[in-house]
């Protein structure tokens, strides 16, 4: 009986191999960090006390971060489903999906781009009549509208060609990029010539900058535009492009099509529009009166559809009888087409959305990341989890509300659900939908679900779910970081802090992992001191650990280099190279120390946005880059380019511990009983160690003459700093 029952299920939940050898390190570690704690609390040096008690919390604070750490990678489970199973119960009986994708700005986001990944949702294999696509357009571009009028045409050859010759990926840009398998070759060069000419009219009306008169008579939307003043100030503009309804939406195989709507909300110099959470749940208003799908998708509008069973896979989550009930939404990772193999600067992520997210899944379930995220809506809209009303009927219709409108009106009466005013004195962005004033609106929308009962799921698959842009410069890099864990750190100070408001509703163990990323932050400051003081210190000539000739330099020699080793094994699991590693390794160091200069910044600036002083911004993520940048980055030099104050900050922390490094070498050279080196070895090394992370930033500074080199206020201003800093510290 227990067996049959099991074969039923539509998906099954595995746990991790290996996992006492796992532990037995975490108990290693643990007991090695006792050990540098008893070392330094009796040996302690009250001469030097300020530099001690520095170091030794520093030590405490790793120590608590590591724990954190274990917590999350105890026990990571791993999901598998049976999506035949779900065609073989529910056939064509399956929700409505309403898919959302976000765009802000036609210039950093192009058109074309954002075409494809619109291609590539609608090409989802499932019943087109149940799939509704959304676009939301905060850009507010006619350049945008356009290039979505566009793929509704294509659409009408695309989707036919996809579901024949079951191509993956559904992005046509990507797929027509590789040569196709021979027995469809005659249809694929037709249509990748249409795709062309097709890329070419909307890339020149792009490169105009305006949309051509002859065009603009050719769909009654563009006279939307007509009123509109700046993409800060236009009414809502609305139109469904293709009305899954219509008997007449069919492609060229007389197969319906997806339904497709583009969006742009009203925009007003005097409301706040809330970013992409404001956009989101405009999406939420209007879709529900549209086609109501009873999940809904998000996704970027870089983050095209990799794998077009992804939707199935996805509803095996929702729609499994026993283990379903409480499943809010189902979290895909993100994956990246751009980073080039050794990553340099690990934008990949990979180990936080396969061990991470797979480790929190058992300890009450991922966050939810934003793009790849399959929510229900009701949970979404603020459902609270309850036992009794636990099984939605999904086989019921997909559109439900059959609203017999014609499209004219349908659009009229959505307007006012994406206006401005139509949030005020309501729930919306507080208990409802995607919540407000948060930098990283997914995460605490996602985390609020979960207070309210539910759980959620993190899921992986071979073929990737979704690939998308991953940043291309250094600089961009760190301020994507930047925003992400400011975000985690607003959460922690917010009402909603996961010590607090989350007891009682979701495990400790989520609490505490929700916490290891709030902490990025704090981890700054113990980084920036252990990377700085030790090496400033050999320079004066103060010790700082033990001599390496005594058995207490055991435990910190174990502590670093068997978590090193750790760190890199599993960075080579989830399929990093080595060269790779030590990019993360170098990044690691970069985002913490940089975090800094944010923090005399930024830290002020949270504390005036408790207050209400100011609001945070959202400083979306570049997708295109100049050609000899995009060069750059595909030959894995590191891009510098423009003066900022956190290159200052990197510049003087490499050129710190250079100095350091070479003022200790002279020390050990100079001494003649070798006490120097005994004494000062885990310095030295320790210094070596930073020296060598900055190697490319000492290039960029000295020796680099392209544009991505350090610029020269920069190069000026750190060696003033080091020079002061070591100076300060020599004498
Ligand atoms: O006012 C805005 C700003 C941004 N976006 C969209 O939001 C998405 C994410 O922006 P991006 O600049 O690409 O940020 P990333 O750091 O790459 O995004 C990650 O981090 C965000 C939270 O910080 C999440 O919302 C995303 O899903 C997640 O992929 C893009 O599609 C934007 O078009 C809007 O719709 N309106
Ligand atoms: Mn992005």
């Amino acid at each position: 009986m227990m067996m049959e029952k099991r074969d039923d299920h539509l998906f099954e939940t595995k746990s991790a191999k290996g996992r006492s050898l796992f532990h037995l390190y975490g108990v290693s570690m643990f007991v090695s960090t006792c050990m540098i704690f008893v070392y330094r609390v009796s040996y302690f040096e009250e001469r030097y006390w300020v530099y001690w008690m520095g170091l030794f919390l520093s030590e405490i604070w790793f120590t608590w971060y590591f724990f954190l750490i274990l917590v999350i990678r105890w026990n990571p489970i791993y999901r598998y489903t049976f999506k035949h199973k779900l065609s073989l119960r529910y056939g064509e009986d399956l929700p409505g999906i309403d898919i959302f994708v976000c765009t802000a700005d036609p210039v950093i986001e192009p058109p074309i781009m954002v075409m494809n990944t619109v291609l590539s949702v609608m090409a989802y294999n499932y019943p087109t009549q149940k799939l509704s696509v959304y676009l939301s357009d905060d850009g507010g571009s006619d350049l945008t509208f356009y290039a979505m009028l566009e793929a509704s045409k294509f659409a009408k050859i695309w989707l036919p060609f996809c579901r024949k010759f079951k191509v993956e990926p559904r992005s046509p840009q990507t797929n027509f990029h590789t040569p196709p398998l021979d027995h469809h070759h005659h249809q694929w060069q037709s249509i990748k010539k249409s795709y062309e000419e097709m890329k070419h009219r909307i890339e020149t009306a792009t490169e105009l900058g305006q949309i051509s008169e002859e065009i603009r008579r050719k769909h009654k939307g563009f006279h939307e535009w007509d009123s509109v003043s700046s993409r800060h100030d236009h009414q809502t503009i609305l139109q469904i492009l293709i009305d899954g309804k219509d008997c007449e939406a069919v492609d060229i195989e007389g197969q319906p099509l997806p339904t497709l709507v583009y969006l742009a909300r009203e925009k007003r110099p005097q409301f706040h529009h809330n970013f992409k959470a404001g956009a989101m749940n405009a999406l939420i208003r209007v879709s529900s009166r549209i086609s109501n799908g009873k999940i809904i998708l998000n996704v970027d509008c870089d983050m095209y559809s990799n794998n077009s069973d992804a939707v199935r896979d996805a509803l095996c989550f929702f729609m499994d009888e026993e283990q379903s009930h409480n499943v809010a939404y189902v979290q895909y990772p993100q994956s990246f087409c751009n980073p080039t193999k050794n990553d340099i600067y690990s934008n990949n992520l990979s180990v936080l959305q396969e061990v991470e997210l797979a480790g929190l899944d058992s300890n009450g379930g991922p966050f939810s990341i934003g793009t790849g995220c399959f929510h229900r809506r009701d949970t979404l809209c603020g459902k609270k989890y309850s036992q009794e009303c636990n099984k939605p009927d999904w086989k019921c219709c997909a559109n439900d509300t059959k609203i017999e409108e014609s499209r004219e009106v349908l659009e009229d009466t959505c307007k006012i659900l994406a206006s401005c005013t139509y949030e005020e004195n309501t729930l919306w962005g507080k208990e409802m939908g995607l919540m407000y004033g948060c930098l990283v609106e997914d995460i605490i929308t996602g985390y609020r679900i979960q207070c309210r009962g539910w759980r959620s799921t993190h899921f992986n698959t071979e073929r990737k779910a979704f690939v998308g842009l991953a940043p291309t410069t250094l600089l961009q890099s760190l301020v994507q970081h930047k925003r992400w864990s400011e975000g985690h750190l607003q959460i922690f100070l917010s009402e909603y802090c996961p010590y607090l408001y989350g007891r009682k509703k979701i495990p400790l163990k989520l609490q505490l992992g929700y916490s290891l990323y709030s902490f990025w932050t704090v981890n700054c400051f113990a980084t920036l001191y252990y990377i700085s003081v030790p090496s400033l210190c050999l320079l004066r000539g103060i010790a700082l650990f033990p001599k390496i000739s005594s058995i207490w330099i055991v435990p910190f020699a174990y502590a670093f280099f068997a978590n090193r080793a750790y760190s890199l094994g599993e960075f080579l699991w989830v399929g990093g190279t080595i060269k790779g590693w030590w990019h993360d390794q170098r990044m690691w160091v970069f985002k913490r120390t940089t975090r800094t200069t944010s923090y005399l910044f930024g830290f002020t600036d949270n504390i005036l946005r408790l207050l209400g002083f100011s609001k945070s911004a959202f400083v979306i993520t570049a997708k295109v880059a100049e050609e000899d940048v995009s060069q750059r980055f595909e030959q894995e030099v590191m891009e510098f380019g423009v003066s900022s104050p956190m290159f200052t900050v990197l510049a003087t922390l490499a050129l710190l511990n250079l100095f350091s490094f070479i003022g200790g070498l002279k020390r050990v050279v100079l001494d003649m009983q070798n006490e120097v080196l005994d004494l000062f070895a885990a310095q030295i090394i320790l210094c070596g160690l930073v020296v060598l992370i900055n190697l490319p930033v000492y290039q960029g500074l000295f020796f680099r003459k392209d544009l991505g080199k350090m610029p020269s206020s920069v190069t000026y201003r750190s060696i003033v700093f080091a020079l002061l800093a070591c100076t300060i510290a020599a004498y």
